[in-house]
Protein backbone atom coordinates (compact mmCIF):
# COMPACT_ATOMS: atom_id res chain seq x y z
CA UNK A 1 0.00 0.00 0.00
CA UNK A 2 1.59 3.59 -1.13
CA UNK A 3 -0.29 6.91 0.19
CA UNK A 4 -0.71 9.84 -1.21
CA UNK A 5 1.08 13.07 -0.57
CA UNK A 6 -0.15 14.86 2.35
CA UNK A 7 0.91 16.85 5.03
CA UNK A 8 0.23 15.12 8.97
CA UNK A 9 -2.48 16.57 10.86
CA UNK A 10 -0.34 16.60 13.99
CA UNK A 11 2.26 18.40 16.29
CA UNK A 12 5.06 15.80 15.35
CA UNK A 13 4.94 12.43 13.65
CA UNK A 14 7.28 9.58 14.97
CA UNK A 15 7.50 7.27 11.60
CA UNK A 16 9.10 3.39 12.29
CA UNK A 17 9.89 1.24 9.23
CA UNK A 18 12.71 -0.96 8.03
CA UNK A 19 11.52 -0.58 4.76
CA UNK A 20 12.04 2.29 2.26
CA UNK A 21 9.21 4.04 0.09
CA UNK A 22 8.70 7.20 2.39
CA UNK A 23 9.62 10.13 0.38
CA UNK A 24 9.54 13.74 1.42
CA UNK A 25 9.12 16.37 -1.10
CA UNK A 26 11.67 19.45 -0.96
CA UNK A 27 10.91 22.86 -2.46
CA UNK A 28 13.18 23.35 -5.58
CA UNK A 29 14.45 20.01 -5.23
CA UNK A 30 11.27 17.54 -5.80
CA UNK A 31 10.79 14.20 -4.00
CA UNK A 32 13.72 12.73 -1.75
CA UNK A 33 13.47 9.33 -0.45
CA UNK A 34 14.38 8.59 3.43
CA UNK A 35 16.39 5.63 3.36
CA UNK A 36 15.50 3.92 6.79
CA UNK A 37 18.28 3.60 8.89
CA UNK A 38 18.54 0.58 11.43
CA UNK A 39 17.69 1.45 14.84
CA UNK A 40 16.88 5.01 13.89
CA UNK A 41 13.22 6.62 14.29
CA UNK A 42 11.69 9.45 11.63
CA UNK A 43 10.38 12.31 12.84
CA UNK A 44 8.18 14.67 10.96
CA UNK A 45 6.91 18.14 11.27
CA UNK A 46 3.23 18.49 11.21
CA UNK A 47 0.55 21.10 10.51
CA UNK A 48 0.48 22.24 14.39
CA UNK A 49 3.67 22.59 15.07
CA UNK A 50 4.15 24.57 11.51
CA UNK A 51 1.00 27.04 12.93
CA UNK A 52 2.64 26.89 16.51
CA UNK A 53 6.38 28.02 15.15
CA UNK A 54 4.43 30.64 12.80
CA UNK A 55 5.75 28.76 9.91
CA UNK A 56 9.77 28.79 11.39
CA UNK A 57 9.65 24.61 11.24
CA UNK A 58 7.99 23.71 7.96
CA UNK A 59 5.40 21.01 8.14
CA UNK A 60 6.83 17.82 5.72
CA UNK A 61 4.90 17.04 2.41
CA UNK A 62 5.44 13.03 2.16
CA UNK A 63 4.07 10.52 0.32
CA UNK A 64 4.55 6.58 0.30
CA UNK A 65 6.04 4.60 -2.83
CA UNK A 66 5.75 0.91 -2.38
CA UNK A 67 7.68 -1.23 -5.04
CA UNK A 68 8.45 -3.96 -2.75
CA UNK A 69 4.80 -6.41 -1.77
CA UNK A 70 5.00 -5.74 1.53
CA UNK A 71 5.76 -2.77 3.80
CA UNK A 72 5.65 -2.94 7.23
CA UNK A 73 5.43 0.91 9.19
CA UNK A 74 3.88 2.45 12.12
CA UNK A 75 3.40 6.02 12.76
CA UNK A 76 2.41 7.38 15.95
CA UNK A 77 0.70 11.02 15.78
CA UNK A 78 1.57 13.52 18.47
CA UNK A 79 -1.35 16.17 18.62
CA UNK A 80 -3.32 18.55 21.33
CA UNK A 81 -6.72 17.18 22.13
CA UNK A 82 -9.29 19.11 20.44
CA UNK A 83 -10.14 22.43 22.62
CA UNK A 84 -6.71 23.47 22.59
CA UNK A 85 -6.35 26.22 20.75
CA UNK A 86 -3.17 27.02 18.68
CA UNK A 87 -1.55 30.25 18.10
CA UNK A 88 1.91 31.01 16.42
CA UNK A 89 4.38 31.93 19.14
CA UNK A 90 5.38 35.53 19.04
CA UNK A 91 9.09 36.24 19.04
CA UNK A 92 12.36 36.91 17.66
CA UNK A 93 12.43 33.43 16.77
CA UNK A 94 9.57 33.37 15.26
CA UNK A 95 8.47 36.46 14.04
CA UNK A 96 7.02 39.47 15.36
CA UNK A 97 3.87 39.27 13.19
CA UNK A 98 1.41 35.97 12.94
CA UNK A 99 0.90 34.65 9.58
CA UNK A 100 -1.78 32.28 11.04
CA UNK A 101 -4.92 33.08 12.82
CA UNK A 102 -5.47 30.92 16.14
CA UNK A 103 -7.33 27.86 15.60
CA UNK A 104 -8.83 25.24 17.72
CA UNK A 105 -7.62 21.15 17.25
CA UNK A 106 -11.10 20.20 16.62
CA UNK A 107 -11.77 23.27 14.08
CA UNK A 108 -8.50 22.38 11.95
CA UNK A 109 -8.95 18.55 11.71
CA UNK A 110 -12.50 19.36 10.49
CA UNK A 111 -10.99 22.17 7.51
CA UNK A 112 -7.90 19.53 6.72
CA UNK A 113 -11.05 16.63 6.12
CA UNK A 114 -13.31 19.28 4.34
CA UNK A 115 -10.35 21.49 2.49
CA UNK A 116 -7.45 18.86 2.72
CA UNK A 117 -4.32 20.58 1.32
CA UNK A 118 -5.62 24.13 1.48
CA UNK A 119 -6.62 23.84 5.27
CA UNK A 120 -3.27 26.00 6.25
CA UNK A 121 -4.12 28.80 3.88
CA UNK A 122 -7.31 28.62 4.98
CA UNK A 123 -6.05 29.91 8.37
CA UNK A 124 -3.51 32.52 7.10
CA UNK A 125 -3.74 35.93 8.40
O1 LIG B 1 4.56 4.72 6.50
C1 LIG B 1 5.24 5.74 6.49
O2 LIG B 1 6.44 5.74 6.27
C2 LIG B 1 4.59 7.07 6.70
C3 LIG B 1 3.12 6.98 7.02
C4 LIG B 1 2.44 8.31 6.95
O3 LIG B 1 2.91 9.24 6.35
C5 LIG B 1 1.16 8.50 7.63
O4 LIG B 1 0.59 7.53 8.13
O5 LIG B 1 0.68 9.66 7.70
FE1 LIG C 1 1.95 11.09 6.95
Amino acid sequence: MGLAPHTDTSLITIVQSKTSGLQVFKEGVGWILVQPIPGALIVNVGDFLHILSNGEFTTVRHRVVVTQIQRFSAAHFYAPPGDVIVSPLMSKDFGEVPRYRSVSVKEYVETKGKHFEKALSLIKK
